[in-house]
């Protein structure tokens, strides 16, 4: 028998975007099911605020998740819930990536009104994405599209798409899923296609690295195969010094304790063809999953992709 023992409230800074609420909620549920009592700590980003401009020219991932961290460094906060592809590849001295939770669908989706794939759209067809990394795999498959920045949370983007502004625009399928808005995309994009971005579709719940009582409490959280997966994603990102201002796209899938490894990058210009590179590895350590991801980056570079400095 278990002995009934009070365990301390959690508090998890949020942002506040539908998705970022809905993300945080997940969590919040699955720990209040574990027995623990749990409130949220809503808070706006420099990244929310900041509208007018691409991430990559106004100082780019670390800007939704400074905020979070500055709550939980004071004490206000336990944990912050991060999209993965959100969180710079180095988290600031003190904290930690206490878990990885399991992964939602990766892919990136096609939404739009009136085509259902990307193959349907019109010669000179406008689409909508901010992101460098879909910019550029965009162009790869259909040089003639004009591709138009698009930022904002999810459901704004999808009302400038209703708009009429973009004939479609592109989204992580994780997204449209967890907000209920599966109806919206018409399309996946198989990775062979359109490469999706290091750890999307996956959340990762980060703390301060003192905390090991919340390590131990998230722990039960964890989604093995997925850490593994994304920490080889993260890896590649790390070792291209890969930020929102580098098109860089990482993607594993399994086949038994196989873990292929895919990656692709692009110049900030546009200029230079894509640079693909590959491995693949028997991976059951998060060890081994980094080392994957730092030999797919070597390659990478070896194929004529420039790392940041
Ligand atoms: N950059 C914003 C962002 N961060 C995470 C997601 C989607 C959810 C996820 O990847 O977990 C999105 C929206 C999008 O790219 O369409």
């Amino acid at each position: 028998m278990t002995t009934a023992r009070a365990l301390p409230p959690i508090v998890i800074a949020t942002r506040e975007s539908q998705l970022a609420l809905w993300q945080a909620e997940h969590v919040q549920a699955l720990l209040t099911a574990r027995g623990h009592s749990v409130s949220l700590l809503g808070m706006t980003t420099r990244g929310d605020q900041i509208l007018d401009r691409t991430l990559s020219k106004v100082g780019g991932k670390g800007l939704f998740v400074k905020e979070l961290e500055v709550a939980l460094e004071e004490g206000r906060a336990d944990i912050a819930v991060h999209s993965l592809k959100d969180v710079p590849m180095e988290l600031p001295t003190g904290f930690s990536l206490a878990c990885v939770m399991e992964r939602e669908d990766p892919r990136d989706a096609f939404v739009s009104p009136h085509y259902a794939t990307l193959d349907e759209l019109p010669q000179g067809a406008v689409v909508g994405t901010s992101s460098l990394r879909r910019q550029v795999l965009l162009q790869a498959l259909r040089p003639d599209l004009q591709i138009e920045p698009l930022r904002g949370n999810v459901q704004t983007r999808l009302r400038k798409l209703d708009e009429g502004q973009y004939a479609a625009i592109v989204l992580a399928a994780a997204g449209l899923k967890r907000l209920g808005l599966h109806e919206r995309i018409r399309s996946v994009f198989e990775p062979d296609q359109m490469l999706p971005a290091a750890g999307q579709g996956a959340l990762g719940l980060e703390i301060r690295s003192d905390r090991q009582d919340l390590r131990d409490a998230l722990a039960p959280l964890a989604h093995e195969r997925s850490w593994l997966t994304v920490t080889a994603e993260r890896a590649v990102s790390r070792a291209m010094g890969g930020s929102c201002s580098m098109p860089l796209a990482a993607h594993g899938q399994w086949s038994g304790d196989q873990l292929r490894l895919q990656a692709a990058w692009g110049d900030m210009e546009g200029q230079l063809p894509l640079v693909r590179a590959e491995g693949e590895a028997c991976v059951r350590t998060l060890d081994e999953a980094d080392a994957l991801g730092l030999a797919v980056a070597a390659r990478l570079r070896a194929a004529g992709a420039v790392a940041a400095c």
